[in-house]
């Protein structure tokens, strides 16, 4: 069987696919036929799903351009790359600090405009520099919102920059928390992070929690001259705060990776288009990540790095692999085994995991009866609590 694969946009690493093998083809049908999707941020929230779509793949952290519950409700299982563009992230989010406490765009800004021979530029640049002498990283408090594969990462660096580190995460992930410094303070209060440091930036997904936090309630808490940045989700800011907050001189300076007119032409606000991720390494990574995890799933119906699926790790040792995704309801699993008795099937192996509303379930047959097989697979078809069956042979 060959899978056919389709990129969605054309950011996606071309070496980062070419792992994949002879069993995968890329880009030679229409997306209504294709198995899988690979993508980076396109937005799907208005898009129809084909039947025949199986999996996405997101080459990137973030997947709130993916309407992940719909996907679940239709079988169709979404991965992203956990960490695989986050030094990328970390890289940017420390030179954008750095950026910032040196007031390098208005002096770039100011120096662009001093004309003449480049004896009359030396004048002025030493006569006019100090309007924008910076204030160094070092010995200052950076506070953190969201330690996980990015912000775990600034932190570890602030840390070896010489910055004292405060971190907010109530969800951390133990993984994370075993590979952040002990000198990085972890706070239980969001308002620690705006009342004390002198650097904040974010690291979370867009929840419903985050969108909006860096908002009027928490700048209010902030000391003067923070410098403040936004390398995770736009949403998270409410932009007529930001500006509220530079022009009352709290804010020194806020970098963003999302544009908006809103902050054109404003000395202390320097935005990025959304590179945060997008290094040669992090796109690499992101592909290879994304598409290993399709090719698993696809090939041997295992699940790792999905974002709507527990991670089911199995190896296959029988004839025959069925996968199930099914409602996850009392029973559900009883009915599978009794249709496979009906079919006097013996079942080598059972594995059932729940997420939500929905579970998976992998199926290894003891049986080399194909016949037999496809009638089984026509019952779970007919069950109004299974959304997708597949058959994988040995
Ligand atoms: N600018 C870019 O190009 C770019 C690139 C990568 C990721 N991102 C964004 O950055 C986000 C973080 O990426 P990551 O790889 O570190 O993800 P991650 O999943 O490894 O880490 C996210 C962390 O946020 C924490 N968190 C969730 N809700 C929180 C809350 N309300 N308060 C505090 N912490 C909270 C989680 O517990 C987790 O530790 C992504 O979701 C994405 O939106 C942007
Ligand atoms: O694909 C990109 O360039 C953006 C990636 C980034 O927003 C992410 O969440 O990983």
């Amino acid at each position: 069987m060959v899978y056919q694969i389709k990129t969605i946009g054309n950011n996606i690493d071309q070496k980062g696919l070419s792992e994949l093998g002879d069993q995968f083809a890329i880009d030679q049908v229409t997306e209504e036929k294709a198995h899988a999707f690979l993508c980076r941020a396109q937005n799907f929230h208005t898009y129809k799903f084909s039947e025949n779509l199986l999996a996405i793949g997101r080459a990137g952290a973030g997947f709130n351009n993916i309407p992940v519950e719909q996907c679940s409700s239709q079988g169709i299982v979404v991965f992203n790359a956990p960490g695989g563009n986050a030094n990328a992230v970390k890289e940017l989010v420390l030179a954008m600090m750095i950026f910032g406490s040196r007031n390098l765009k208005p002096a770039n800004k100011w120096l662009s405009e001093q004309l003449g021979s480049d004896q009359a530029i030396d004048l002025a640049v030493e006569k006019g520099k100090k309007a924008f002498s910076g204030s160094e990283i070092a010995g200052k408090t950076i506070g953190i919102i969201g330690l996980g594969n990015i912000g775990s990462r600034v932190a570890n660096d602030a840390e070896k920059l010489g910055m004292k580190v405060i971190g907010y995460d109530p969800y951390i992930a133990v993984e994370r928390a075993w590979e952040i410094s002990s000198h990085v303070k972890r706070v239980t209060q969001l308002s620690d992070i705006f009342e004390q440091a002198d650097y904040i930036t974010i690291h979370t997904p867009l929840t419903k929690e985050t969108r909006g936090m860096y908002g009027a309630e928490n700048f209010a808490k902030m000391k003067k001259g923070v410098v403040v940045l936004n390398f995770a989700r736009d949403e998270i800011t409410d932009k007529d705060a930001v500006l509220e907050y530079i022009n009352n001189g709290t804010i020194q300076h806020f970098a963003t990776d999302f544009g908006s007119e809103k902050f054109y032409h404003q000395d202390a606000i320097f935005v990025t288009p959304h590179l945060g991720g997008s290094t040669a390494e992090a796109s690499l990574n992101c592909t290879r990540m994304a598409a290993n995890s399709l090719k698993r799933y696809l090939m041997t119906g295992e699940i790792i790095n999905s974002v709507n699926f527990p991670r089911v790790v199995q190896e296959l040792n029988s004839p025959y692999r069925i996968t199930l995704i099914n409602k996850n309801v009392p029973n559900v699993v009883a009915n599978i085994a009794a249709l496979v008795s009906e079919q006097s099937i013996n079942i080598a192996n059972i594995v059932n995991r729940g997420q939500g509303e929905f579970a998976y379930t992998l199926l290894d047959l003891d049986e080399s009866n194909a016949d037999k097989i496809d009638a089984l697979v026509d019952q779970f078809k007919a069950n109004e609590n299974i959304v997708r069956v597949r058959v994988i042979q040995r």
